[in-house]
């Protein structure tokens, strides 16, 4: 019970000799719903897409509940839901049977797929789309149908690469709901936001990343330290360019 959902260690990628990543460790608690922050390429995607399977890394461990995801590619996979950022879909596929591919691809049966493809398709307000090809689908929309198919197999742990981003309010407002509840069930959540205030108030737990490494992590309130969680976010990495003004904006 005692091995994290998720456990990074040294994880390293660099490109063109830059380090993205460097030297990462990390550890996801089962049962946690847990943020991973930082600034405009400060290596979040990077460490996530290296953690999911989806990147290999230069150096360095992920794994999931203590299986090796480089090591044993399927057996981490199964144990899985990932939302990844900028992957393409196959967008020709319906939601509908782009969920139900998801579903196959996991090697569920047809009639569990089609109950579960039916649910979640009802429940993020996508029914009346299901038909659509997912590339006539909005932004929001198609953030959405990607989230069914990470969802789809039941899997213990979620991996979402900002989840809510271009979702509406009300939309966003179901998906906590759906990650809430899937993590008081015992499930893991792993999320990354630009988002402050959604961190502080939906994780447990955080990580800020800057420049590719690690500066903060544990529970929201131990890394917050008496402040809210945005102004800390902001002493951690800086303020760079953040005071200054163009002053050829000014009418
Ligand atoms: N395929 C690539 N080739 C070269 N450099 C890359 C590549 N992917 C990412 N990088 C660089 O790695 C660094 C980390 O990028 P990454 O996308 O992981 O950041 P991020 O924290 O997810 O950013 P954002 O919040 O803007 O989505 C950036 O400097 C970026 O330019």
């Amino acid at each position: 019970m005692d091995t994290p959902a998720l456990r990074l260690d040294g994880l390293t990628k660099r490109y063109g000799g830059r380090p993205a990543v460097a030297d990462l460790s990390l550890e996801v608690p089962r049962g946690s719903f847990y943020g991973f922050v930082g600034p405009n390429g400060a290596g979040k995607t990077t460490t996530l897409s290296m953690a999911t399977g989806l990147l290999r890394p230069d150096a360095g461990r992920a794994l999931v509940s203590g299986i090796d995801v480089w090591q044993d590619p399927i057996a981490a996979k199964r144990a899985m839901g990932v939302l990844a950022d900028g992957v393409l879909l196959f967008d020709k596929l319906t939601g509908e049977q782009l969920v139900t591919y998801a579903g196959l691809l996991r090697g569920m049966d047809r009639g569990t797929v089609a109950e579960r493809a039916e649910d979640l398709l009802r429940v993020l307000s996508l029914e009346e789309d299901a038909g659509k090809p997912v590339a006539d689908y909005s932004a929001g929309m198609t953030k959405k149908i990607a989230l069914a198919s990470a969802m789809v197999h039941a899997p213990e742990l979620l991996v979402l690469d900002e989840p809510f981003e271009a979702v509406d309010p009300v939309s966003a407002r179901t998906i906590r709901g759906l990650l809430d509840s899937f993590v008081a069930s015992g499930g893991t959540v792993i999320v990354s936001s630009h988002v402050m205030d959604l961190v502080q108030r939906m994780c447990s737990h955080v990580g800020i990343i800057a420049e590719g490494r690690l500066v903060a992590a544990g529970t929201v309130e131990e890394v917050r330290a008496g402040q809210d969680l945005e102004s800390r976010f902001v002493e951690l990495v800086g303020l760079e360019g953040g005071g200054e003004e163009l002053t050829w904006l000014r009418l």
